[in-house]
């Protein structure tokens, strides 16, 4: 064990536009996401062998661990109260602790580690611009430019906060977020972009998820993959947010 702590908080995209391109490390997607407490808490050490374990259970087929493991064997303890795959970028948020731990543990220069988990999220289909957003924050992010941190360019929209809340309601694969382009995106990018608020974040996010197919039943609200995200109103037994407004941190 290490004195080492790793604080990585969630990233919930409203509105993606995935974009391809030959260099891996430009790959990704421009976007409207919402980067958000409750954060995962990890505690890295060095071992034998590479090994996430979530919640104390190891989680096996973790694909993104083929390229993560490159960064140097070590072992991620990590404590969190948001599940994974349900469409939090959780699996962003490990590779990215993954990544901030094995240059702390191993010296891995700081730009090929942050690099190596964006790669782990795209070629594992596992998400495209969850980890840029999770590593600069904060609270409502515009992706404006995709790929790894250090090459793709993200800008935090200050905007009046109100209660938020999610249900994560089914687990679901990742890779028909990806392989989905709705042309729609950019306009409602631009919508928003001439009228900054939280209510119209939520407003074109909705209309942006139920054209690919994703509904919520509340108001004020919409469904991202196996989840729903609520503005104003908190029932019982939902998760509670705040924004992250300063990304990923070590301690
Ligand atoms: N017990 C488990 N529950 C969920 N996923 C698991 C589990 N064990 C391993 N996995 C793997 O972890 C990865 C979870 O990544 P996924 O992208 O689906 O989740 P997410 O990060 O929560 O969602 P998103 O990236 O869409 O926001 C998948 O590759 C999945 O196969
Ligand atoms: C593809 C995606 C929606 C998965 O969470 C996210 O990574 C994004 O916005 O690029």
């Amino acid at each position: 064990m290490t004195d080492i702590e790793i604080i990585v908080p969630i990233n919930i995209s409203g509105i993606w536009y995935p974009i391809y391109d030959y260099d891996i490390r430009k790959r990704g997607s421009i976007g409207l996401s919402l980067v958000l407490n409750p954060s995962i808490l990890v505690i890295p050490s060095k071992k034998e062998e590479s090994k996430i374990i979530f919640n104390g259970n190891e989680i096996h087929n973790f694909p993104n661990l083929e390229y993560l493991r490159k960064l140097g064997k070590i072992q991620l303890n990590i404590k969190s109260e948001i599940p994974l795959g349900f469409g939090y970028g959780m699996s962003g948020a490990i590779s990215l602790a993954y990544a901030l731990a094995s240059h702390e543990l191993y010296n891995i220069n700081l730009q090929e580690a942050l690099i190596t988990a964006h790669v782990s999220e795209v070629l594992s289909n596992n998400g495209l611009g969850d980890v840029i957003a999770e590593y600069y924050g904060g609270g409502l992010v515009y992706r404006k430019k995709p790929g790894a941190p250090g090459y793709g360019e993200v800008e935090k929209i200050s905007v009046d906060w109100d209660v938020i809340c999610s249900k994560p309601i089914s687990k679901e694969s990742t890779e028909i977020l990806i392989k989905t382009k709705n042309e729609n995106a950019l306009r409602y990018i631009s919508e928003f972009l001439s009228n900054k608020t939280l209510k119209n974040f939520f407003f074109l996010s909705r209309k942006f998820t139920e054209e690919l197919g994703f509904y919520s039943p509340y108001p004020n609200s919409f469904r991202k993959k196996g989840l729903i995200l609520r503005l104003k109103e908190c029932d019982e037994g939902w998760i509670k947010h705040t924004p992250a407004m300063n990304g990923a941190s070590v301690h």
